[in-house]
């Protein structure tokens, strides 16, 4: 008998530490890092963190060390020296573009080079998974288990920390009720768990539609701003009501809503992209600011409920070809891809041709 946590439970554990400000402790390939979020680190935390040793480091993504020509040796990572009297405002400005403009220049930024980075970019991962800017606060530590014994923190093990987080998200259904519409009268709404502790994911199936068939599907990600308050810089509003509408008409359909806000950076981060997009930069440019992907989402969660429900083909209402290649990768079948192009305004018009010049929509 064991009650202690599995993996699965520790990066649970991990990501609301972080959340929190409280620092983990990360394992593996003979280290061990103790890691903090760049964004909840305290003056306190810092003080403490220089107690232990002389030498910190902030790990950002490339795509944040290129806005702050900070030279990238580690691939998609670099590791900037902090300088001896470097405060948290200096990591939160290196950390956070919110004043780049005003403050163009945040360096000359020392680098590291050599050695071995898994632990650190399993770390910008962790941190990424937490919905935080993706820049933690880092030093070697030499007795990780009596340090963690000490201290009550958690340690995560790096590498099956990564696999895990990599691997397709395992979901369970919790519940279904019936869910009449202004679409459709027959509505069932379903709740999907994560195994991971993440973000419960949901289906909204219309009608009874045959599992034999290709059914029309579609996957709608999150977007607080579109779907609820009818914001009018995107296009989710009218979509997310249009798919529901054309599946209400033919009488059966599923629609996933996945909480993947912002494209999978969340809603902070994703006011942070619109902040910057205030200061003129489109939607793929600010994601890189902050040091995201311009796409974060994992589409193979809607692939995984789909097989739940047991599905095998779509007819996928959609203009992103990546959800298609996603769907085929992960065993479903796209039969079919139906045009969603509604809620083009004078607001969106420029975001809506970004996502068709860089990201591959089609238009
Ligand atoms: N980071 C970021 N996310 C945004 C921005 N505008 C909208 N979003 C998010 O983008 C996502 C759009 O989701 P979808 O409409 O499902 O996906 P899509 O890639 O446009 O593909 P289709 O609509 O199927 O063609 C939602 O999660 C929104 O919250 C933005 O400027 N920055
Ligand atoms: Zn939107």
């Amino acid at each position: 008998m064991s009650f202690a946590p599995n993996i699965l439970e520790l990066i649970a554990r991990a990501r609301s530490d972080l959340r929190m400000g409280v620092p983990v402790i990360m394992t593996g390939e003979g280290q061990a890092l103790l890691v903090a979020s760049a964004e909840t680190m305290s003056e306190e935390r810092l003080t403490d963190f220089r107690g232990l040793a002389p030498d910190l480091v902030l790990v950002i993504t490339a795509r944040r060390a290129e806005t702050l020509k900070a030279r990238v040796y580690d691939k998609d990572i670099a590791r900037i020296r902090m300088p001896a009297d470097a405060t948290t405002r200096w990591v939160h400005c290196v950390a956070d573009p919110s004043d780049d403009l005003m403050m163009p220049m945040k360096g000359p930024l020392a680098v590291e080079r050599d050695g071995n980075v898994a632990l650190h970019q399993t770390a910008i991962s962790l941190a990424k998974s937490a919905q935080l800017l993706p820049a933690v606060v880092v030093l070697s530590l030499r007795d990780a288990g009596n340090f963690a014994l000490e201290h009550g923190l958690t340690i995560v093990p790096a590498s099956l920390a990564a696999a895990n987080m990599a691997a397709a998200h395992q979901m369970d259904s919790v519940i279904h009720a019936g869910l009449p519409m202004r679409a459709a009268e027959s509505g069932r709404l379903h709740i999907y768990r994560p195994d991971d502790g993440g973000e419960e994911h949901y289906a909204i199936e219309i009608g009874k539609p045959s599992r034999d068939k290709p059914v029309l599907a579609r996957l709608h990600s999150a977007c607080f701003t579109g779907d609820v308050l009818g914001s009018l810089k995107c296009d989710c509003g009218p979509q997310l009501n249009a798919a529901l509408m054309q599946m209400g008409r033919v009488g059966e359909g599923v629609l996933l809503y996945l909480n993947q806000e912002g494209r999978g950076i969340g809603l902070a981060n994703k006011m942070r992209a619109y902040s910057l997009q205030d200061q003129g930069f489109d939607t793929v440019e600010a994601n890189h600011r902050l040091g995201f992907e311009d796409d974060e989402r994992d589409f193979r969660i809607g692939a995984s409920i789909l097989k739940k429900m047991g599905f095998s083909s779509v007819k996928l209402l959609t203009n992103n070809p990546r959800k298609i290649a996603m769907m085929e990768n992960e065993g479903i079948k796209v039969t079919e891809r139906v045009e969603l192009k509604v809620g083009e305004n004078r607001f969106n018009s420029a975001y809506l041709a970004t996502k068709a010049a860089k990201s591959g929509h089609l238009l």
